[in-house]
C-alpha cells in the first residue's frame, strides 16, 4: 500500500510546532511521506538545515521531511494538507491547492477563526475539510527556527458536517503516533467559537488602545468595548445554531483573568508593529460578514474596526 502523503503549508508558528512534531516522529517510524511547503527565506533555510523547533518538549531541535518544496503547485498526490497560515493567506493558498488536491485528500485548517471553513468551502466546495481550533503558543524566531513556549499545544478537531462519514480515523492515528494532544469531535464549532469570541473581543479591544489582556478585564471602558463584541458574537452563533454557554461572557473574562496581566494579543503585536499584514479581517470582517447575512446589528464591532483600520 502506499504511504499517506502528508503536507503541512507554512512553517511559522503552528506550523512549525505541529509539523515538527508529526516529523520527528515520522523520520523514525517512515509510516508516511511528509512534505513541507514554506516560500523564501524560509524554504531556504528549511530546505538546508532542516526544521529546528525551539521547545522544552525536544532536545533534539530539527527535523527533516521527506521534501521541502517551495511552490504548493510542487506537491503531488497528497492525502492530508495541513494549512497553517495567517487569514490574509488562506484563499490564495486555498486556490493554489485546488489543482492539486485529488479527491480523497483532506483538508485541515490549522488556523484561528470562525468562518476559515466557509471561507475554504468557497474555493474548495467538494472536499473534506475538518474544522479545528488550536491551542498553542510559537512563534517565528528566525525563519525556519520556530520556538514553542508554555503549555503543549493542543488542537480539538471536527468531523466535516458535509461529508460527516469521511474516514479520519487515519488522521486520529496520526496525531496520536505523533504525541500530538487533541480531542476528536464529531462538531467541534462550539470549540472554535469559544475561543473565537476570546481573541476576536480582546484581540480588538487591545489593539484599539494598544493595552493587554488584563487592561481589558479591569479597565471600565475596555471591558464594556470587549463586553459589547462578544455580545455580538453570541447573537450570530445563537442564530447559527451554535451552541455557546449562556454565561460564556463571564466564563471568557474568567479565562482571560488568569492570563499574567501584561499579556499582549498577537492582533495587538501585529498591528502596532506595522507589519504589513494582520488578522483584523478574521477577527471582525468575519463578525460584520456573518451579521449583515444574518440581520444581526453590529455596531460596537463595526465601530472599533474602523478605528483601527485608520490607525
Ligand atoms: N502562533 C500561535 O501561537 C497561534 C496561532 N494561531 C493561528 O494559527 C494561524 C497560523 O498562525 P501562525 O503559524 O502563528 O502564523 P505565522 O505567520 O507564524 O506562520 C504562517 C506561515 O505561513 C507561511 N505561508 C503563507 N502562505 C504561504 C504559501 N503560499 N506557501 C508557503 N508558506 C506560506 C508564511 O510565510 P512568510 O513567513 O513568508 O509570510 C508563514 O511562515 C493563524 O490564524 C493564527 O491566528 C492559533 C493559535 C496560536
Ligand atoms: C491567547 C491570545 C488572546 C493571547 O496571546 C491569543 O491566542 C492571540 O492573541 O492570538
Amino acid at each position: 500500500m502506499n504511504k499517506k502523503h502528508i503536507v503541512v503549508v507554512g512553517l511559522g508558528g503552528v506550523g512549525g510546532y505541529f509539523g515538527f512534531k508529526i516529523n520527528q516522529t515520522n523520520e523514525t517510524s517512515g509510516k508516511y511521506t511528509v512534505s513541507f511547503v514554506a516560500r523564501g527565506e524560509t524554504y531556504k533555510k528549511v530546505k538546508e538545515n532542516g526544521l529546528t523547533l525551539l521547545s522544552p518538549e525536544h532536545s533534539n531541535t530539527q527535523t527533516y521531511p521527506n521534501a521541502v518544496e517551495e511552490n504548493i503547485s510542487d506537491i503531488q498526490n497528497p492525502d492530508l494538507v495541513l494549512i497553517c497560515v495567517k487569514e490574509y493567506d488562506l484563499e490564495n493558498v486555498c486556490k493554489q491547492l485546488l489543482p492539486v488536491i485529488h479527491k480523497e485528500t483532506i483538508l485541515l485548517p490549522m488556523m484561528n477563526g470562525a468562518d476559515i471553513y466557509d471561507r475554504i468551502r468557497k474555493i474548495i466546495p467538494e472536499h473534506t475539510v475538518l474544522p479545528t481550533c488550536i491551542y498553542v503558543a510559537s512563534h517565528i524566531k528566525e525563519r525556519g527556527i520556530v520556538e514553542h513556549k508554555g503549555k503543549a499545544g493542543k488542537m480539538i478537531v471536527g468531523r466535516d458536517p458535509e461529508h460527516f462519514s469521511a474516514p479520519v480515523e487515519w488522521i486520529t492515528e496520526l496525531l496520536d503516533e505523533s504525541k500530538i494532544d487533541f480531542d476528536f469531535k464529531d462538531n467541534s464549532l462550539t470549540d472554535i467559537w469559544t475561543k473565537f469570541i476570546f481573541i476576536a473581543s480582546f484581540g480588538l479591544v487591545t489593539a484599539k488602545h494598544n493595552s493587554s489582556i488584563g487592561a481589558v478585564c479591569t479597565d471600565e471602558q475596555q471591558k464594556n468595548e470587549a463586553t459589547e463584541i462578544m455580545k455580538e458574537i453570541k447573537q450570530i452563533a445563537d442564530k447559527k445554531g451554535i451552541y455557546l454557554q449562556e454565561d460564556i461572557i463571564d466564563k471568557t473574562f474568567e479565562k482571560a483573568s488568569t492570563f499574567p496581566f501584561e499579556t499582549p494579543t498577537s492582533l495587538q503585536l501585529d498591528i502596532h508593529s506595522g507589519k504589513k499584514d494582520n488578522e483584523l479581517e478574521l477577527f471582525a470582517g468575519a463578525v460584520l460578514k456573518y451579521g449583515a447575512e444574518l440581520g444581526i446589528e453590529t455596531p460596537f464591532t463595526q465601530k472599533i474596526y474602523t478605528e483601527i483600520k485608520e490607525k
